[in-house]
């Protein structure tokens, strides 16, 4: 470790002459470079996205000799349940298939009713986090101070190692895979710019900056290091097989209970690992409810259907209550029939408020601050449906547009917390400065899109990409939400 690399050919990247490895290395430490800086504008985010961009695009023409090459994914699905059957997966009446707009997946070969077993997978299938310690690069893994603080990225390592060595035990599960992902990092300048006035629309930024410059830290890491147990790794590890790691890992990710706690050997309740789990994550999402287990006796992650389907139908399973811009950012993909959608409204005191420190001390007394520092915004969850304004919004609302006489009394109170219901008491004045303030919030959100619902609307009966579809899937999900509120609160003045 530490040493120079010395010219043998294992210990080198591939594909590579010497001088467009000293070319490569170049770009890479100026992404590196790039993506460490810290943001603090949307302005600023957008211009290190838009120039780390243009550097990827330039590694990954470099890097394409190391490309993997095309394969059919039907082709690939055959020999995955040869494996699985030879490591006594239980199937029930499920088969495996690839769909348009939904990939691979699972599907019912005959009436498949509630809480019947769709299959069983046992333990030693999975990837793990304690498949990653104990396989070659686990020292690695344990000494990095991102792989050893991240699981999710330890574990995508995991999965790139397996991935280029040909005899991995993983080999036919890996194969089956997606070649690629509806990611963030698989969107293109044009395409992700159609989150803009989306809350989204940052956390993509950021998630691309991040995956570049963890790209570019492992790169000159790996060049680095003589370690022959990363030889694979150093010849093959590219910007493109990275982000596709990464996805890999976030799209299918679960949580399974550790060895020790699995063993019975420690008695203390410990932390859960990631792991994927094969078959399980062919499954695609539906509202709904969890229907898989893992059960320590059998060591096995037990899935059964959440309700019946019929011969022939897709099979989905709950992933969780995640709202369109979490489903969209972590799994790649945006349920326009998510019953938990819900819209981030960011909003807090102001420092040159002479009752902000009353507020304060209300909203601490209500459990919806956990000090009394004014210091920064407050996100609450503007939520879809008919009653997108929640307990904990409503009582910080009426807290904020109260007088001083009214906050004094509600400070003594023993019954603040009525501020979370609707009848409270309160005086009608406050409640409309109230909802009237919550209605100007949230029309100046909407005036951020630079499109309105109906353009929207419109825009979906046109040829979209995928990609361009779940942007505009996404932000029509959140206007409908504000619009929503908006409504809500024009009723609430009415009243
Ligand atoms: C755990 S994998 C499921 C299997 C995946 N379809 C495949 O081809 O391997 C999760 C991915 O499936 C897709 N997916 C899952 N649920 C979906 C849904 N309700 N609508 C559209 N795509 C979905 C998304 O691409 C997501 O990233």
């Amino acid at each position: 470790m530490g040493k120079k690399s010395n010219g043998d050919p294992n210990l080198i990247r591939k594909g590579l002459t010497r001088g467009k490895r000293e070319e490569l290395k170049k770009l890479v430490d100026e992404l590196l470079q790039k993506c460490s800086y810290s943001v603090t504008s949307q302005s600023k985010d957008l211009e290190i996205y838009s120039e780390s961009w243009t550097l990827l695009e330039k590694i990954s023409e470099m890097e394409k000799s190391l490309e993997r090459p095309p394969v059919k994914r039907s082709d690939t699905l055959p020999p995955f349940l040869e494996w699985m059957t030879n490591h006594d997966v239980k199937m029930g009446p499920v088969e495996l298939v690839e769909l348009p707009l939904y990939g691979c997946c699972v599907r019912a070969t005959k009436q498949v009713s509630t809480d019947e077993l769709l299959f069983s997978i046992p333990q030693k299938l999975m990837l793990s986090n304690e498949t990653a310690n104990s396989s070659t690069i686990g020292h690695f893994i344990n000494n990095d101070p991102i792989l050893s603080q991240m699981p999710n990225v330890a574990l995508a390592f995991h999965v790139l190692n397996e991935l280029y060595d040909p005899k991995s035990f993983w080999k036919p599960y890996l194969d089956a895979l997606p070649s690629s992902y509806d990611t963030v990092m698989y969107f293109t300048p044009d395409e992700i710019t159609e989150l803009k006035g989306s809350p989204a629309f940052d956390d993509a930024l950021r998630m691309c900056r991040n995956i570049a410059r963890q790209y570019s830290y492992f790169y000159s890491l790996l060049q680095k290091n003589v370690d022959p147990a990363l030889s694979n790794l150093r010849a093959n590890f590219t910007y493109n097989d990275y982000r596709w790691a990464v996805s890999t890992v976030m799209t299918r990710q679960n949580l399974i209970p550790s060895q020790e706690e699995i063993s019975g050997n420690d008695k203390d309740q410990l932390p859960p690992v990631n792991a994927l789990i094969p078959l399980w994550d062919f499954c695609n999402h539906q509202d709904g409810q969890f229907s898989t287990e893992f059960q320590l006796e059998s060591r096995r992650t037990v899935c059964q259907a959440g309700r019946d389907f019929g011969p022939g139908e897709q099979v989905f399973i709950f992933y969780g209550t995640r709202t369109c811009a979490e489903q969209f950012i972590h799994n790649g993909f945006v349920d326009i029939n998510n019953a938990h959608d819900a819209l981030t409204l960011k909003v807090g005191l102001s420092k040159s408020d002479p009752l902000a420190g009353q507020r304060a001390t209300l909203l601490c007394k209500l459990r919806i601050l956990s000090d009394e520092k004014i210091s920064g915004p407050i996100a609450f969850q503007l939520k879809a449906g008919p009653q997108p304004v929640d307990g904990k919004l409503l009582a910080f609302l009426r807290l904020f547009c109260m007088t001083k006489d009214s906050l004094d009394r509600w400070l003594q109170s023993d019954n603040a917390s009525n501020l979370m219901h609707e009848e409270c008491g309160i005086e009608t004045e406050v409640d409309d400065k109230s909802w009237s303030f919550l209605k100007a919030r949230c029309q100046l959100l909407l005036q951020l899109y630079p499109t309105t619902k109906e353009a929207d609307l419109k825009m979906l009966e046109e040829d979209l990409s995928s990609h361009r579809r779940m942007c505009v899937l996404l932000r029509l999900a959140e206007k409908r939400i504000l619009l929503s509120a908006i409504e809500c609160a024009a009723q609430r003045i009415k009243k």
